[in-house]
């Protein structure tokens, strides 16, 4: 690893020099969390976004991982996915089944992706129901703190706007507190229709990994993570702060180029 700090409020931030100690790295945690939680609790629940992320969690279906991580173990679901049909190019489903999941022997049953049949409000309100049924058998924990789902790991990547999952800024998504799942058709990236974590679920998973590469995310990793006064505008990234969660940060050299917050250790 390039550089590692922690920061006082904004968790643990991990720089590296360049994609392929990124993507190690990346498989080493995830590897780690899922032996934990297969460990505490038999099972492991993950939640993905599309983006690049998929392509730096390749090293996971290389040895060792795809030996030695327990994939039967592993329950799928999506942070957020956007409402077009499974095997359309735009669909995150689409992204990891042909990216990751087609390629290590995970249980068909346990991937949970979305109704592609139906509109994006009924959509998000059955991945909500199909997530409530899940958190009663205890596949996903609960929180301590609210009655949220805890998943082990959601996994984040972020937009050069600072959006996170389908949570955009300035978007009145961003005021859910409600629904666990949430929908839009008016997203700025497109496809315009999507569901999504709301944040009080993001905030309420045990790990959450934001996943950050290239010089055109500098100013939104800077706003994100630096103290930047009373000012700051209100990102959807800097609103990702796990209730008791840790929170881990994966960013490249040029996307940290204007992080002014850590004192790097080699
Ligand atoms: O489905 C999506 O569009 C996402 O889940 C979204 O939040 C993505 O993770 C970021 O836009 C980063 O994407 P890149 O890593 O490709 O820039």
């Amino acid at each position: 690893m390039a550089h590692s700090c922690v920061h006082k409020d904004r968790g643990e931030l991990r720089i590296y020099e360049n994609l392929n100690e990124l993507s190690t790295d990346l498989a080493d945690y995830i590897a780690e969390l899922s032996e934990v939680s297969v460990k505490e609790r038999g099972v492991f629940a993950i939640a993905l976004s599309g983006g690049s992320l998929i392509d730096l969690m390749g090293k996971l279906y290389e040895a060792p991982y795809n030996k030695t991580v327990d994939w039967a173990k592993w329950y799928i679901f999506w942070a957020d996915e956007r409402v077009v049909a499974k095997n359309h190019s735009d669909s995150n489903y689409k992204l990891a089944k042909d990216g990751l999941l087609s390629k290590v022997p995970v249980v068909p049953s346990h991937v949970h992706s979305i109704n592609d049949t139906v509109t994006a409000e009924e959509a998000a309100d059955e991945y909500g129901f199909a997530i409530r049924q899940l958190v009663k058998t205890r596949v996903i924990s609960v929180s301590d703190t609210s009655d949220c789902p805890k998943f082990d790991l959601i996994l984040l990547g972020m937009g050069s706007d600072g959006h996170v999952a389908s949570l955009f800024p300035n978007h009145s998504v961003l005021e859910e507190k409600d629904e666990w799942v949430t929908f839009i058709t008016d997203s700025p990236k497109p496809p315009p229709e999507r569901i999504t974590f709301t944040l009080p679920v993001i905030n309420s998973a045990s790990n959450v990994a934001v996943v950050i590469t290239g010089g055109n995310k500098a100013e939104a990793v800077h706003l994100a993570i630096d103290d930047v006064g009373p000012d700051c505008p209100s990102l959807p990234a800097r609103m990702v702060q796990p209730t008791k969660g840790k929170l881990v940060w994966f960013i490249d050299k040029p996307a940290a180029l204007k992080l002014d917050c850590c004192q790097f250790s080699e």
